[in-house]
């Protein structure tokens, strides 16, 4: 019979092998697949349980909450894909995810911290965000993404230190599978040549081909970075009539550079930065208003009852902390339930800060020029402003007034008072302010604006412009 007739099954033989290979292939797929899965789902699990129950203290730290939310949306988004249609839809229609802004914005407020606080990258990559506060170690993986949304936002001051990073991590990571040395190397290249260090962005581009010869855009970049090299050792040598080769063109000179060997790079924030928010960072960095001894010396602090038969019973405790403009500090003066009860109302004057949450330099008056800002109001511009801090903040997060040097450091149940208009109704420009970044912990303030109107008897006005 033909069906059993050994030439058919030898025939047949063949096709079984087919399908043992085409199912062990499967098969491997479909074990990486699911170890993906494990692998995310050991991570969030180990996080839940760090966090659960200590929640203040664990998003308190940048890097824990914006890992947190990155978990949530840039990497599902990955597993996601390696799911069953419908699985994550499934999800979305029952809990809140946050939304892909959210997480550019927490990496976008952890580079501002680094920035503003002067923070080390490697520290920071290290867990080591200050003495007292630790949190993991990054991985590799972990440096490049944040490297990544530096990138993808055309921010190449950041995406070169967090590329290098990230290759310092890969060098010692026992498993160096979770990213590719090359995307590494393309990215450090290219911001690294956009960072003015062509030179440098050469030699990173030799490495790359090195581990893969044929990369098209590496081919193509090299010969991009070295033509521009050669135009400038070119005019150099006609500006100085000098016919010395160059050593900048010897490739075998550059590509002996490791360049992940503590190769000295040029990377200059980019100077667009306005002299007001220099002042503004470096205020944010500073502990304390800095006064000269003779300014320090008009300042005090005194129990306050304005003849008020409740204040006079328990007067208020106020302490002058700037003379010009006068600013100053009202402590213990909303309690825990009435700090509660503020945070459930959900109201634009009430502000919660998260990771390198901040508020820019700005004013709290309406200048001359704006015109309508607070006429639908009918209650004329702010007069001044009534700052409640409703938490303590472990690190940043103090207020400042960059223009007079004020810091204020938030403390919980105190409130910050000053005038932001003269009694002329002129605007005080000394008064501008700026929120610095949270570094560690949680900020959560309310602002009580006073406007002009039915303020006439309390502070009548003055023909000064200036009184
Ligand atoms: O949060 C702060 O310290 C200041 C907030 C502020 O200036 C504002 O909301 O207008
Ligand atoms: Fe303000």
């Amino acid at each position: 019979e033909s069906f059993t007739s050994t030439t058919h099954l030898t025939q047949l033989l063949k096709t079984e092998i087919a399908l043992a290979k085409s199912l062990e292939t499967h098969l491997k797929q479909e074990y990486e697949r699911l170890d993906q899965i494990e692998k995310f789902v050991n991570v969030i699990k180990d996080e839940i349980r760090q966090a659960q129950g200590n929640e203040e203290y664990y998003f308190g730290n940048p890097v824990n909450s914006y890992l947190f939310i990155k978990h949530l949306t840039a990497d599902w988004y990955n597993i996601e894909e390696l799911l069953p249609t419908n699985f994550s839809k499934n999800l979305a229609d029952k809990w809140i995810f946050p939304s892909f802004e959210d997480y550019t914005g927490s990496a976008t407020g952890l580079l501002r911290l680094q920035d503003t606080y002067k923070l080390n990258t490697s520290q920071l990559a290290n867990g080591e965000i200050s003495t007292k506060f630790k949190s993991k170690r990054l991985s590799a993986l972990e440096c490049y993404d944040l490297g990544r949304v530096a990138y993808t936002s055309g921010d190449f001051y950041h995406t070169l230190m967090w590329m290098q990073e990230a290759l310092d991590h890969l060098d010692k990571e026992q498993n160096k599978t979770s990213i590719n040395k090359i995307d590494i190397l393309d990215h450090l290249a290219y911001a690294t040549s956009q960072q003015g260090n062509v030179e440098h962005a050469l030699a990173v581009t030799e490495e790359l081909l090195k581990i893969s010869p044929n990369h098209i855009r590496a081919n193509n970049n090299k010969i991009y970075y070295e033509t521009i090299i050669k135009n400038r050792t070119l005019s150099k040598q006609q500006r100085k009539g000098d016919t010395n080769t160059n050593e900048a063109l010897n490739p075998s000179l550059l590509s002996a550079n490791s360049p992940n060997k503590n190769y000295k790079v040029k990377n200059e924030r980019p100077d667009d930065l306005l002299e007001e928010h220099e002042l503004y960072e470096e205020l944010c960095r500073q502990n304390q208003t800095r006064l000269s001894p003779q300014r320090e010396a008009k300042l005090f602090c005194r129990y306050r009852h304005n003849n008020h038969p409740l204040l006079i019973l328990r007067p208020v405790k106020e302490e002058q902390v700037l003379d010009q403009p006068a600013i100053f500090l009202f402590h213990d003066v909303v309690s825990d339930a009435e700090i509660a009860e503020i945070k459930s109302l959900a109201s634009p004057k009430i502000a919660n800060y998260g990771v390198g949450g901040h508020y820019e330099p700005h004013f709290d008056f309406a200048r001359k020029s704006e015109k309508d800002a607070f006429s639908s109001l009918g209650v004329g511009n702010r007069i001044a402003t009534w700052l409640t801090y409703m938490t303590d903040v472990e690190q940043g997060g103090a207020t400042v007034f960059p223009i007079v040097g004020g810091h204020l450091k938030p403390k919980k149940g105190s409130a910050a008072f000053w005038y932001n208009l003269y009694a002329s109704g002129e605007g005080d420009y000394n008064t501008r302010h700026a929120a610095c970044p949270v570094l560690i912990g949680n900020k959560w303030v309310a602002n009580k604006w006073i406007h002009e109107r039915g303020q006439e008897f309390r502070r009548p006005c003055s023909l000064d412009p200036m009184a």
